[in-house]
């Protein structure tokens, strides 16, 4: 069992969404988008409030940037947000089992965090299936060099919510990628239900 720590530089500057984006986000989109915020960043524990009062849906926190992932959960669940968890390609899914049952959202990095437009780790695919068959209704992401070539892999371990990043931004029909991206996945998901 491994648990990579959560080194300073994968703090991102940047994390200025406050209520006039998202307010503006759910205009533009015309309806009522679910935010998922992936907190890819140090301390997690102090931006939970600050995203509650942006709008969003759910706080996801990475298991190697808190000492107290128990207190941490609670903490979003009492500022209305749903749980997501996730892990660096280096730790361990044992790691996050004892967590599953706590959370909605299981998030499996398929790439160092970072930056986009780097190669997928196929070898994150066991941790997916493992959530799948251990944990059957949880939601599971991946993130992380997920696109056309890829999304197949990712929906037959079990994953059923998608990162993509450079495969529908590089795309010169995005639109397309994103329904096959969903497809796929759904698909997948039918078959699995069909299997049970
Ligand atoms: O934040 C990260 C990695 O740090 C990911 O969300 C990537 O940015 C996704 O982009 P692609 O890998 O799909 O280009």
């Amino acid at each position: 069992m491994r648990k990579r720590t959560w080194s300073s530089r994968h703090f991102v500057p940047n994390i200025t969404f406050g209520h006039p984006v998202v307010e503006s986000l759910r205009k533009q989109l015309g309806q009522d988008p679910f935010f998922d915020m992936h907190m890819m960043v140090s301390r997690p524990e102090q931006w939970v409030k600050p995203m509650a009062v942006a709008g969003a849906n759910q706080y996801t926190f990475h298991l190697e940037a808190t000492e107290n992932p128990g207190a941490l959960i609670k903490d979003i669940r009492e500022n209305g947000m749903k749980v997501g968890l996730a892990i660096k390609p280096g730790t361990t899914v044992e790691y996050l089992a004892p967590w599953a049952n706590q959370i909605d959202m299981a998030l499996v990095m398929t790439v160092e965090p970072g930056f986009g437009g780097q190669k997928f780790m196929e070898d994150m695919m066991p941790k997916v299936h493992w959530l799948r068959t251990q944990f059957p209704s949880l939601d599971i992401e991946v993130d992380g060099g997920v696109g056309p070539d890829t999304i197949h892999k990712c929906a037959e371990a079990g994953a059923n919510m998608i990162v993509s990043g450079s495969a529908i931004m590089r795309s010169e029909d995005p639109r397309s990628v994103i329904s096959l991206l969903r497809s796929v996945c759904s698909e997948a998901a039918q078959k699995r239900c069909l299997d049970r």
